[in-house]
């Protein structure tokens, strides 16, 4: 069931039939209109009134939240960021996130040292249309915090840097306004997508931490994703990631299938516009504020619409260890 529908959306030669891809925007429109209740949305989040918003997103009393009734455990914040906040995650997820001592998919057989270890700024060097675009599509992932080893499956001790300050307080306010109390944000993997590739099936089951719930970041063009059951017989249910989405997996959603069986051209470029900055006294003192400044500079913005405009980046972001283990134990 999973593969056929995986295979249904991937399909390159004609377009798919998008009719039940489920469209978050639409769907609260339209029930809106009739004036019907929801009941995809999520009626009530708890916020602590104490909880300074982060820069770069909206007052949580503006965020839409919505979970599928068929996939407990599965929310959707519907793009709380502003358009400056999504420029800071793509330019942190394109410039900084991969180089060194990061992990990425490039490997010194293929590409240069420098490549390997600042495929950001190695990309813009060669002067070459046709070695920056090779460059450009080849990254693929990037990890943060314990490395997942692809091979065996598993985090390991001595595989381990600092974990990114700003993508920890982050993910940290997502799950305390969630309700979640102790989320500690310990690995991260950052794909990236250009136009016309795929994730395809699978479960994420490396943590020793289970319960933990999975937070999964979007920016730039709009995804299918599909999320299916604790096997590959249940058929999945296909929804839009668009550009600023926070999608969580928690519950009984966090072992099931997922994938990503297409990157589609969006129209709407929600990292483009102004940002009501709402608050003078931002509290995420982890960010990197020179670049939050630069980013709103369309100069030094361009090469970043260049890359995202045909491209999608998710950062996707997990607790390893159980709360009271400091270490994982060989
Ligand atoms: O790109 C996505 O939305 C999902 C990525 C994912 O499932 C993963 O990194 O494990
Ligand atoms: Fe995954």
């Amino acid at each position: 069931m999973f593969k056929q529908a995986f295979k249904r959306y991937k399909i390159k030669t004609e377009s798919p039939d998008l009719q039940d891809v489920i469209d978050l925007d639409q769907y609260e429109a339209i029930n809106f209109d009739s004036g019907c209740h929801n009941p995809a949305i999520v009626p009530e989040i708890q916020i602590s009134p104490s909880l300074r918003v982060p820069v770069g997103l909206q007052s949580p009393n503006d965020w839409r939240c919505y979970t599928l009734a068929n996939h407990p455990g599965l929310l959707v914040i519907r793009n709380p960021f502003t358009p400056t906040g999504q420029r800071y995650w793509i330019a942190r997820s394109l410039r900084d996130y991969p180089q060194a001592p990061n992990y990425v998919n490039l490997d010194a057989k293929h590409f240069s040292v420098n490549a390997v270890s600042n495929w950001w700024g190695e990309l813009h060097q060669s002067g070459h249309k046709t070695v920056d675009q090779r460059l450009k599509t080849a990254m693929r992932w990037t990890t943060l915090g314990y490395h997942h080893n692809w091979d065996t499956k598993v985090y390991d001790e001595a595989k381990h840097t600092t974990f990114p300050s700003d993508l920890s307080s982050l993910c940290q306010y997502f799950s305390l306004v969630l309700g979640y109390q102790h989320f500690i944000p310990q690995a991260a993997i950052v794909n990236y997508y250009p136009i016309g590739t795929t994730l395809s099936g699978h479960t994420d089951h490396s943590e020793l931490n289970l319960a933990a719930p999975l937070f999964s970041l979007s920016f730039g063009q709009t995804a299918i994703f599909l999320i299916g059951g604790m096997t590959l017989e249940e058929q999945p249910t296909a929804l839009y990631l668009r550009s600023g989405d926070v999608l969580v997996m928690s519950e009984k959603s966090r072992l099931c299938y997922h994938a990503v069986p297409r990157v589609m051209k969006t129209h709407k470029k929600s990292w483009n516009g102004n940002s009501k900055e709402m608050h003078e006294d931002p509290f995420n003192t982890s960010m990197d504020s020179e670049l939050y400044d630069q980013v709103k500079d369309e100069d030094f913005w361009m090469p970043f619409e260049g890359y995202i405009n045909d491209s999608r980046i998710n950062i996707n972001v997990r607790q390893v260890l159980p709360s009271d283990v400091s270490q994982i134990h060989i």
